[in-house]
């Protein structure tokens, strides 16, 4: 059986003070007594809410700038009091319990990212009695409603009139809620002050402990292989179109694979300007094109590799539209279409497949920089995330053989692509669409001989194409084959100790070629 416990005293304390006038105002009507700090007594009071304030509550005023506020065996015996076993002592001490805290904390988040903030601003900004608060609420759950997110006062509130009291579960659901509110707090506080070690004026990238709060999005039926328990968490803090943000508006349950999959085929869609699709399978691109709509970037990256598109995860820049999702649908079978939005009628369209499921994100803004992880054994690898681009003006020419307008764009994709083959990668390319990827192999040159390979297979013409490898040549043997094949152009970092030979190879074949300076290995 459920156990009930009514609220008599509240005690409201909150920096973000959305809500909570209509929420006093309930409480009161409940017959509640409210307690309440400086600012927060002060608006309810002006909204005629009956109040009491902390400081003539404990008899302590608020000093130091308000750093003491509720830091009160009144108010933490009030919060803390075990009901069966403590009255005696209440009494003793003159405490009065406090059935239901509700404190949101100083902004800390919110003033660290403000330009120019200084080291004593973000200080200030520390809470430490609100934190206090919800702990010993969370901690006295038993007892004690405990609410930290303005969403959760109507939560309660139902339950009051219901029940004329707060029930077990809500209670611990609440009390859940609020130590994931004060670690991610403390844990962003950590990471703060743990990048200014060496000078708080000057923070380091990485700081001394990596504190961050990711929460369970969904439970998978497995991970990679069946036999592996899965869950896929979320970054609340990340705000950009993401597999991990978008709506699944239909299909069966995302698996592990579909999830990194799709993360894969939506990243590198989103280097597109032009309207552009990418087909992944197995966590690589086997198919990437651009075109004068979806509809025409779609045929022209499922043709890449008709073979290993079959089941794979095709991703998007515009929304999808009836013609591309009929395209689709009456073509092949797909595990995930991901795009910035579906038309009606394109929803309707995959709607005749059900299982095939269709995940929206929002609109692609700029790119911000992030953490990049890698799990081995026993720790992680924390990297930024690769976000490197070269302009076409940064490119550099090191053959006799200059690319021409067509070739230079082609290159500029192939490089775009490339970025997101596993290593070691290369990518032949011809008019904006992939024509072979070969991708993942332990030698350069295989890398080369598997995306020619799978060309010859596909029946596509790999002569006047371009290449592009995701670092530098070691040995010559793999331009040697791409101008077998027919390449025209190159682009690759360079940087290797064998460059003078590998550009040599190039002008003896007539090829042009030209350096990024910057390498794309991708584990
Ligand atoms: N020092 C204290 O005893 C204390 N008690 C509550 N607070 C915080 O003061 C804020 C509310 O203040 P006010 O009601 O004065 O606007 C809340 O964010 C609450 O978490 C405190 N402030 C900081 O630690």
């Amino acid at each position: 059986m459920s156990q009930i416990r009514p609220i008599q005293r509240a005690l409201l304390s909150v920096s973000d003070k959305t809500g909570i006038v209509e929420f006093a105002s309930a409480l009161h009507q409940r017959g509640v007594e409210i307690l309440s700090t400086g600012g927060t007594a002060k608006l309810l009071e002006e909204s005629g809410i009956p109040v009491i304030e902390v400081a003539s509550y404990t008899g302590q005023p608020e000093i130091m700038d308000g750093r003491v506020k509720t830091l009160h065996p009144k108010i933490h015996g009030g919060i803390l009091a075990r009901r069966d076993q403590d009255q005696a002592v209440m009494a003793e001490h003159g405490i009065g319990p406090i059935d239901l805290v509700a404190v949101n904390l100083y902004p800390f988040a919110e003033t660290v990212k403000k330009p120019g903030c200084s080291f004593a601003d973000a200080i200030e900004n520390i809470d430490i009695g609100g934190p206090t608060m919800v702990r010993a609420a969370a901690k006295n759950h038993n007892d004690v409603t405990i609410i930290v997110n303005a969403q959760d006062y109507d939560r309660v509130l139902g339950e009051l009139a219901e029940f004329s009291g707060v029930t077990d579960a809500t209670r611990f659901d609440l009390a859940v809620a609020a130590f994931e509110h004060t670690a991610a707090y403390d844990g962003m506080i950590a990471n703060y002050f743990g990048q200014r070690l060496q000078n708080p004026a000057e923070p380091e990238r990485f700081p001394r402990t990596l504190n961050f709060q990711l929460e369970k999005k969904q439970d998978l039926r497995y991970g990679e292989n069946s036999h592996q328990n899965a869950a896929f968490y979320i970054d609340p803090s990340h705000h950009e179109a993401s597999v991990a943000s978008s709506t699944q508006l239909q299909g069966k349950a995302l698996s592990f694979n579909n999830i990194a999959d799709t993360d894969a085929a939506l990243e590198c869609v989103k280097s597109f300007t032009s309207p552009a699709c990418v087909i992944v399978k197995h966590a690589n691109p086997c198919g990437v094109a651009i075109g004068a709509n979806i509809q025409e970037a779609y045929e022209r990256a499922f043709k890449t590799d008709p073979t290993s598109a079959f089941g794979g995860i095709i991703a998007f820049n515009e929304p999808l539209d009836e013609q591309t999702a009929h395209l689709i649908i009456n073509r092949q079978f797909v595990e995930v279409i991901i795009a910035p939005g579906a038309s009606k009628k394109a929803q309707t369209i995959v709607a005749a497949k059900k299982n095939v499921r269709l995940l929206i994100t929002e609109a692609f803004g700029t790119r911000k920089a992030q953490f990049d992880f890698k799990r081995v054994q026993g720790g992680l690898l924390v990297q930024d995330i690769d976000h490197g681009l070269v302009a076409d003006s940064e490119l550099q020419l090191v053959t006799n053989a200059k690319p021409n307008d067509r070739e230079l764009n082609d290159l500029l994709f192939a490089w775009k692509v490339v970025r997101y083959v596993k290593s070691n990668a290369i990518v032949y390319a011809k008019d904006g669409m992939t024509i072979g990827v070969g991708a993942g192999q332990m030698s350069r040159v295989y890398s080369a001989k598997v995306a020619v390979l799978k060309a010859e297979d596909e029946g596509l013409e790999i002569a006047g194409s371009v290449m592009a490898s995701d670092a530098f040549f070691p040995f010559r043997d793999s331009i040697d084959a791409a101008a077998q094949a027919g390449v025209k152009a190159i682009i690759q970092p360079g940087g290797s100790i064998r460059d003078n030979e590998i550009i040599e190879a190039a002008n003896e074949h007539g090829i042009a070629m030209v350096f990024t300076g910057m390498r794309h290995f991708r584990h």
